[in-house]
């Protein structure tokens, strides 16, 4: 089976990263750094998380060239303020791999871990084969302790053909806002997907997996829609108008971060994603490229807001119109009309 063993590696990494995130998130919300706004335990999981993805991949796929396009980099560590926190990040990385219970552990060194971060400099492209990492996306869910996510995906020849998304907060059961209420409480879910194969889902940690499918729903009426916590990164009015008054949406928005919307679309939650970004933002490949296929295997459709294929081949940037539109196939050429006509007046009254 194609891309088999990258799959298997891919969620490793990406589960071993998320314990370390876990384990930051804990003692950040337990310290209450997050709210004297110090942003350096951020930084730590960030980069520890980017350092553990980045060894793993290597360990466990050694006979392939290697290249990884990823958010960090080592620039602040290699710093001399940047000390203390290089020797924190290279203490939970080796605790980490230790919690792994291998033989194969090897205690990393500073240095290691400054060439582990720093091999995320690739800039991708249309030929041959990257890796594509967000080593936590949502940064600003971490901090309030809420969503955010371990994002990594393979572009091979310009194509996105797997992803594996680590949602540590993310309940099993439906989040969506037409849900009923759950009895179960229990949070932390891995999505993945091949291209061709389906997208499945397994808790965080576990083994079983279930494959997921986007919702079916063809009346916008009884659809909900994510769209970003952070109305600095999506802009909330235009997502209302083209939902609720175009469409005829009802639910209420369904705001949450980092691409746990994307995993919680897959399996169908809600209907719909919308990402309007105030203007002059340019998207980021990592921010979409594991949620993109964990939603199109998963039956739905990721495009941008004038109905082009999202297009992972040109380096970092992830170049779009207006905006990013995700859902499934019945609502999108109804979804893409509202958009539209959205925009086309919200031009017109500037
Ligand atoms: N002004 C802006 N507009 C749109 N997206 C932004 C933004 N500033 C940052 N982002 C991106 O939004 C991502 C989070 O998305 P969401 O709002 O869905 O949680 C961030 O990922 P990181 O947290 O990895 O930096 C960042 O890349
Ligand atoms: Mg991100
Ligand atoms: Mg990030
Ligand atoms: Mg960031």
């Amino acid at each position: 089976m194609p891309y088999e063993k990258e799959l298997a590696a891919a969620k490793k990494a990406v589960t071993l990263a998320a314990r370390l995130c876990q384990k930051v998130q804990k003692a950040l919300l337990q310290s209450d750094v997050h709210s004297k706004s110090d942003k350096s335990p951020v930084t730590v999981a960030d980069y520890g998380s980017q350092a553990l993805v980045s060894f793993i991949l290597e360990r466990e796929l050694p006979s392939e060239s290697f290249s990884l396009v990823a958010e960090e980099d080592s620039g602040d560590l290699r710093k001399e303020s940047g000390q203390d926190t290089l020797n924190r990040i290279t203490e939970l990385v080796n605790d980490t791999l230790a919690s792994e219970g291998s033989n194969s552990f090897s205690t990393l060194t500073t240095d290691d871990v400054l060439v582990a971060i720093d091999s995320g400099k690739s800039e991708g492209g249309s030929v041959g084969r990257h890796w594509v990492l967000d080593p936590i996306d949502g940064t600003k869910g971490f901090v309030r302790g809420d969503q955010y996510a371990i994002a990594l995906a393979l572009l091979h020849e310009g194509k996105i053909v797997l992803g594996v998304l680590a949602c540590p907060n993310l309940p099993l059961a439906s989040i969506g806002s037409n849900q009923q209420h759950s009895s179960s409480n229990e949070v932390g879910c891995l999505f993945f997907a091949k291209v061709g194969d389906g997208t499945y889902m397994q808790a965080l940690g576990g083994s079983t997996q279930t494959r997921v499918h986007v919702c079916d729903i063809d009346n916008p009426e009884e659809a909900s829609f994510f769209e970003s916590f952070e109305a600095a990164h999506s802009l909330h009015d235009l997502s209302s108008s083209i939902a609720e008054v175009k469409l005829g949406v009802k639910a209420p928005p369904v705001r949450i971060d980092s691409q746990a919307k994307y995993g919680a679309l897959s399996r169908g939650d809600g209907a719909i994603y919308l990402r309007f970004p105030h203007r002059g933002y340019r998207e980021k490949i990592w921010d979409h490229a594991a949620g993109s296929i964990v939603v199109t295997e998963a039956g739905g459709i990721a495009m941008d807001a004038a109905g082009n294929p999202l297009d992972f081949s040109k380096g970092k940037f992830l170049d779009v119109v207006s905006g990013i539109i995700v859902t499934n196939q019945k609502l999108m050429p109804s979804l893409l009309t509202a958009v539209k006509e959205a925009l086309n007046e919200k031009a017109s009254s500037l």
